[in-house]
């Protein structure tokens, strides 16, 4: 029989938690944001940040509103060492911000970490060690108590240490590595264990990170992980609860989530979800998902393009055109109907009211996005798509059945060009159709007299170069100019509108006309005066039907 390779993968066996609360639980306010841009992120570039990019992302994560920062490794490298020895003694932490450093459980990468820190205001100092099943086998070819002793030793030798440099602020983090895939309760005993050497108190907390180091399961069951510690953790008021989810199944920024519904308090990600394999959780999309459900993030995404400009910059790393809230594409509609609801969705919005513009979770304007390129028109596109951009950009605003009309006119185009048709390639076409359409007759002049609600209209066209003088009677310059022309027309539809205001305003009329028994076509006449744009855009209607040989 085939063997199929999918039984390589044991499933994921969840921890029972039949009671669980947390599905209960709404959040309503941000947890406390550790970058680790700087040391997670870092590490897994293909070239990792040189002192100047580290500087530069520095400055942007304080821009943005971090007050935990994971600077470095400073163990891993000189590099790493110097960038944090350079903040520090540059004096170029702001005093709401505190460094975060991590360790090994090793006794010269301790050492080396402290002094790194020496002179620090305040600093995280952040130990780990890994703690799984397989890690103790595979990596320590150990056994609990080993690695138990192992993180326990480390803390022993980080609580001296600091000790004696007490000018130093000294907060102290631990991470059981691969904590997603460990027993919980050794998770719990070893995270015990490292607490009762550094006691804590609710005044002088310390934090408990506990990583979902390799996503292995549904974000459910990692928010079930977390509301057991939770409730089962020493010491409880004296820790600040932390999580740090992969995203190795996708599902990072749920599994965050899930764990705050489920008692974590802090989150550690990157921007943009950079990090080891497929990143750690995206702390931008995390915080502007709260952003859009009301809750205020306490981080400024506010300028989305230029944190993305800086973080593609140091990172070398391209951000992807659908990636949320800062791609390129993702305030973009292409699809007609997408359009068309978002259109109507616009001109719904008034200022002061909650955001309900379909298929917008959040106002682009937020995240300084124009609306220029809300709507874009391809093959895909429709009405709405099409004359939402001539209204944005040339101040057309088509009748809906002319807007039918025009559509047909693009999507034979687009069918054909294919790609992108843009606002100036759209009025380009739309003048071509409708504009610019000025033979067999074109205007010329007009002269009006209005008399006891009669209109006498003298009227000069050109065909073929020629002055050609008509004169007619009616109802009002229409109902003259028809008549002047003295052929079998009848007008379906007539609009028009201004386009600008002051002394560059411009008329633009739309007319529909039947020629004889034949179907109804639009023209369109624009011009700084009300009753010349009218009978531009009756012949432009007129021209239309005898060009299609009618
Ligand atoms: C999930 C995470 O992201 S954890 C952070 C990972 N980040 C990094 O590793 C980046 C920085 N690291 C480095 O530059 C290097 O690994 C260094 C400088 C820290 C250490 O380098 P080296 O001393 O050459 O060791 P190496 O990286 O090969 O480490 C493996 C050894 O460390 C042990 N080890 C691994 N993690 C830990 C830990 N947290 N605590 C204690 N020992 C550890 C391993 O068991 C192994 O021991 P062995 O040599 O006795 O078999
Ligand atoms: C060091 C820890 C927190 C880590 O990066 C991980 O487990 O992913
Ligand atoms: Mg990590």
């Amino acid at each position: 029989m085939l063997r199929q390779p999918q039984h390589k993968y044991p499933a994921f066996v969840p921890l029972a938690l039949p009671d669980r609360q947390w599905p209960n639980q709404i959040t309503r306010t941000p947890p406390v944001w550790l970058s680790t841009d700087l040391r997670d992120g870092n590490q897994a570039l293909i070239e990792p940040m040189s002192a100047a990019r580290k500087r530069q992302l520095f400055a942007l994560l304080v821009e943005i509103g971090f007050k935990e920062i994971e600077v470095a490794f400073p163990s891993a490298s000189q590099t790493d060492f110097d960038f944090v020895r350079q903040l520090i003694e540059q004096d170029a932490v702001p005093a709401d911000v505190t460094l975060s450093v991590l360790t090994q459980s090793r006794e010269d990468l301790i050492a080396r970490t402290i002094q790194a820190l020496h002179g620090a205001r305040r600093a995280i100092v952040h130990l780990y060690n890994p703690i799984a099943p397989a890690f103790r086998r595979i990596v320590f070819n150990s056994d609990r108590a080993g690695v138990k002793a192992l993180a326990v030793r480390g803390a022993e030798q980080i609580r001296a240490l600091t000790a004696r440099c007490p000018d130093t602020e000294w907060v102290f983090e631990y991470s059981p590595e691969t904590f997603s895939a460990c027993e919980p309760e050794f998770a719990l005993e070893v995270c015990d264990a490292v607490s009762a050497v550094w006691q804590p108190t609710p005044q002088h907390k310390m934090i408990i990170n506990l990583p979902a180091t390799v996503e292995l399961s549904t974000p459910n069951t990692y928010a079930d992980q977390i509301e057991w510690m939770h409730r089962h953790l020493a010491r409880r008021d004296s820790l600040m609860l932390s999580v740090h989810p992969h995203n190795d199944r996708g599902t990072a920024v749920a599994a965050a989530e899930l764990a705050m519904m489920a008692g974590a308090e802090r989150v550690e990600g990157c921007l943009f979800g950079n990090g080891e394999r497929t990143g750690n959780v995206d702390l931008l999309t995390l915080a502007m998902n709260l952003y859009s459900q009301g809750v205020a993030p306490g981080l400024d995404f506010s300028d989305i393009d230029r944190v993305r400009a800086v973080v593609e910059d140091c990172t070398q790393l391209p951000v992807h055109p659908r990636h949320p809230y800062a791609g390129d594409l993702v305030y973009t509609a292409f699809s007609g109907s997408h359009q068309d609801a978002i259109k109507k969705g616009f001109a719904q919005q008034h200022a002061g009211q909650a955001w309900t513009v379909p298929y917008l979770p959040i106002d682009p304007a937020d995240v300084r996005r124009g609306y220029d390129a809300v709507i874009r028109v391809n093959s895909q596109s429709g009405k709405g798509g099409v004359s939402y951009l001539l209204q944005q950009a040339y101040g057309l605003a088509l009748p809906r059945r002319l807007q039918i009309e025009f559509s047909r006119v693009v999507q034979t185009y687009s069918d054909t060009a294919g790609g992108e048709v843009d606002a100036a390639a759209l009025h380009r076409l739309f003048s071509a159709e409708y504009l610019d359409i000025d033979t067999p007759y074109a205007y010329a002049s007009h002269q009006q007299h209005d008399n006891d609600g009669r209109t006498r209209l003298s009227v000069t066209l050109r065909r073929q170069g020629e002055p050609y003088a008509l004169h007619g009677e009616g109802n009002g310059p229409i109902d003259a100019f028809v008549a002047a022309l003295g052929l079998p027309l009848t007008v379906l539809d007539y609009h028009e509108h201004a386009i600008g205001a002051g002394a560059d305003a411009r008329a633009a009329c739309y007319v529909e006309l039947r020629l004889g028994e034949s179907a109804g076509v639009f023209g369109v006449g624009v011009d700084s005066h009300i009753v010349a744009a009218a009978l531009k855009a009756v012949l432009s209607a007129l021209n239309r039907q005898l060009r299609a040989g009618r």
